[in-house]
């Protein structure tokens, strides 16, 4: 029996690609290796950020109808998936990157405070703003309930005739005309594929000729006790924070308000845009990155933050050098929390040279398309990175211009 469509990776890509499809009156198997609900990919866990504080405008444009369309999954579903927070936004003053972010929100008008140091710690009394830093608060910025969502979304698409086959392995991929995709327990045909399979992409695009630039990385996450139970928490009103760093730092620090686990507050670090696309041709296990702290900080030259992993071995990874950067942020910034993690996760990133999903049709085969290289940042775009590939895939054309996202560009001499 065959499909119109098959879907590989349930995780928020792959599951709102699906919907999509479904919702169009197409024929569509999601296929998953893992038994659902698993942790083993990227988009598990319970909450997940969603903001518009970005520096290009493309993606401000994809969020305006993101929180639409996460709206309309809310009243289809009947949960709550979203809620306003807010985010801290701080930085060196002048710094470049804060300064295109403030640019990009003004230009698009994104609802935003700016705190003067001087009423800073009236309104944030629990964080000590770094000197030479300044903030800005995104007002409609906020958090998703991450797990409920991934289920609100399958059962959606099930409810529209979709079909989900958890722990079936995809093995083998035979492009064509009409694709045949082996599991480890069956072969399924469809006249359209669509891969999302997370930081499993490069294995499985290998099975259809096609190399792309991603990385693995592991990602510790870090949740800290709270000092007094409560101070950091979505009921006090404390925001979600991103801290941008220096420069030559090449780490930014970000967090959540405590939630998930009562009394812990959700803080980690993601890397700044830096120096992964230069270190990107060295053959080394880690991606190096230069760590420079602002005043105040234990200084870690030349440290390594995180380890390029394979996505079935994650777990033997055991760097702990951002634990420690962190441990560093907290004792200085956020006198509030015990400076120790209390619980640590982990999760992975799968990113891109240049940190911009890859969302396009095969080079080689236009009836299959991807969705890949998420780079840390793609939960929140996940019903309008459903929305396109499932209008790739549908052969329409896509509602917003994908060149920033083309697999065009990493070839060194692009036509
Ligand atoms: C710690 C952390 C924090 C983050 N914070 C944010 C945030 O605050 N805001 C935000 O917007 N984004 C955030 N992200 C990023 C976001 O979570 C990811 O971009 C997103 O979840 C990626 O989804 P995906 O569907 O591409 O990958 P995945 O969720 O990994 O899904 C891929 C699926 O494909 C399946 N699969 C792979 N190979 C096969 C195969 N051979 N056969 C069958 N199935 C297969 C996998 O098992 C997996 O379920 C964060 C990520 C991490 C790790
Ligand atoms: O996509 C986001 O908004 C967050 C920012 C902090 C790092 C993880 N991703």
């Amino acid at each position: 029996m065959g499909y119109e469509c098959i879907v590989i990776g349930a995780g928020i890509q792959g599951s709102f690609t699906a919907y999509h499809l479904a919702k169009n009156n197409k024929k569509t198997l999601l296929l998953e290796q893992f038994v659902l609900p698993h942790s083993r990919g990227s988009s598990h866990g319970q909450t997940r950020i969603i903001r518009k504080a970005y520096e290009d405008d493309f993606y401000i444009h994809m969020l305006e109808e993101s929180y639409e369309l996460w709206v309309q999954l809310e009243h289809e579903a009947g949960v709550k998936l979203y809620r306003q927070t807010g985010l801290l936004l701080m930085g060196p003053e002048n710094a470049e990157d804060l300064q295109l972010i403030k640019n990009s929100m003004q230009r698009n008008k994104v609802p935003s405070v700016v705190l003067e140091r001087h009423e800073f710690s009236q309104h944030i009394p629990s964080v000590n703003l770094t000197s030479g830093n300044e903030a800005i608060v995104e007002t409609s910025a906020g958090i998703l309930y991450a797990d409920r969502a991934l289920r609100a979304v399958q059962t959606v698409f099930q409810s529209h005739g979709g079909e989900i086959k958890d722990g079936e392995k995809v093995i083998n991929i035979e492009p064509g005309d009409v694709i045949t995709v082996t599991t480890d327990s069956g072969t399924y045909q469809a006249k359209n594929l669509v891969i999302t399979a997370g930081p499993w992409a490069k294995t499985l695009l290998s099975h259809t000729g096609l190399q792309l630039p991603l990385k693995v990385l592991k990602i510790n996450v870090c949740y800290w006790k709270e000092k007094v139970p409560g101070t950091y928490s979505i009921k006090n009103r404390f925001p979600c924070f991103i801290q941008l760093q220096p420069k030559e730092a090449q780490h930014d620090i970000y967090g959540l308000p405590s939630n998930e686990y009562p009394g812990l507050m959700k803080v980690s670090i993601l890397d700044n845009n830096c120096d992964i696309t230069e270190t990107w041709q060295a053959s080394n296990d880690f991606v190096e990155l230069n760590l420079l702290f602002p005043p105040g900080f234990s200084p870690l030259a030349k440290a390594s933050i995180w380890s390029e992993t394979e996505p079935d071995e994650r777990d033997r990874q055991k760097d702990r050098r951002d634990i420690d950067a962190l441990s560093s942020y907290i004792s200085c910034c956020f006198p509030g929390l015990v400076p120790v993690p209390a619980v640590e996760e982990s999760c992975m990133y799968t990113v891109t040279p240049d940190k911009h999903f890859v969302l396009d049709r095969h080079p080689a085969y236009s009836n299959i398309v991807i969705g890949a290289g998420f780079s840390g940042h793609g939960f929140k775009f996940g019903p309008v990175v459903g929305k396109v590939l499932c209008e790739l895939s549908m052969g329409q054309n896509p509602s917003y211009d994908l060149s920033p996202f083309s697999i065009q560009r990493f070839r060194a001499n692009p036509e």
